[in-house]
């Protein structure tokens, strides 16, 4: 059964839909990337799969009792305000600080429970946010372009610990992301929006769909390129994928 249904989703605001006659599944286990142009509607999409945005037309099913985790694009948190890592992410639930512990191990950021959160590096305050989601034990991680304002270096370990999430815990994430040539390793599918789903399919399939070139230019040819370079071979995804981080 997937975890997520969308059937013909319009949403919108005051009356305009930004989003319209969208189908879109997610099913467990599997990577899903939203990419599109600025104002193309992911973040809608993303609010309406989340809750936060009530459909015009259409509907979405989620799997009962569907435990999610999501990472927004970015919190603002007062930099006067003293607060630590820990205090953070115990804030929601009082969780104990082992969970606390466990879900920044996940996140990749061991070493951070005592830090101040006004003095986290902007990749360090993005994992706090990912292990913040994944307190809960998600089956599906939302990501809303959560590696915005990190290099690409930074862009791509991120995306490294995300698919060894997926590895160690067996989640589904559907992520939205600007960064195709960034992600493709990392996704099963993607899906480009405008508007309306533009195309889809495997990470290849969409980077050289005319459509999605007609939004993006043909620049990801390179991206393509080392993409098939890179996946010409099997994966084995209970590996550690991070011992170039
Ligand atoms: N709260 C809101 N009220 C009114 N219009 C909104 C609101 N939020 C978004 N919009 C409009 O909806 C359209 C889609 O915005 P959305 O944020 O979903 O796109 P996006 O693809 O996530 O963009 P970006 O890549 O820039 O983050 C835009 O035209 C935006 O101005």
């Amino acid at each position: 059964m997937s975890l997520v249904t969308v059937e013909n989703l319009t949403v919108g605001y005051g009356g305009k839909a930004v989003v319209r006659h969208v189908d879109l599944r997610v099913d467990p286990g599997e990577i899903v990337t939203i990419v599109g142009p600025n104002g193309s509607g992911k973040t809608s999409l993303l609010r309406a799969v989340i809750g936060a945005l009530k459909p015009t037309e259409g509907r979405i099913r989620s799997k009962p009792g569907l435990r999610v985790g999501y990472v927004p694009q970015r919190l603002h948190i007062d930099p006067t305000l003293p607060i630590t890592v820990e205090r953070f992410l115990r804030l929601p639930g009082g969780a104990t600080r082992d969970a606390c512990r466990n879900a920044l191990e996940q996140a990749g950021a061991p070493d951070l429970l005592q830090s101040q959160m006004s003095g986290l590096s902007g990749g360090q305050f993005q994992r706090v946010l990912l292990a913040r989601a994944l307190m809960n034990q998600p089956e599906l991680l939302l990501l809303d372009e959560a590696t915005q304002g990190l290099d690409q270096p930074g862009s791509a370990a991120f995306y490294r610990r995300i698919e060894a999430v997926r590895a160690e815990t067996g989640c589904a994430v559907l992520m939205i992301s600007h960064e195709l040539h960034v992600v493709m390793s990392a996704s099963d599918r993607v899906i480009c929006l405008n508007g309306h789903v533009c195309c889809e399919g495997t990470p290849a399939v969409v980077a050289s769909a005319p459509e999605y070139r007609a939004l993006f230019g043909t620049g990801t040819g390179g991206a393509l390129a080392l993409y098939r370079h890179d996946h010409d071979h099997d994966h084995d995804h209970g590996r550690a994928t991070e011992a170039a981080e």
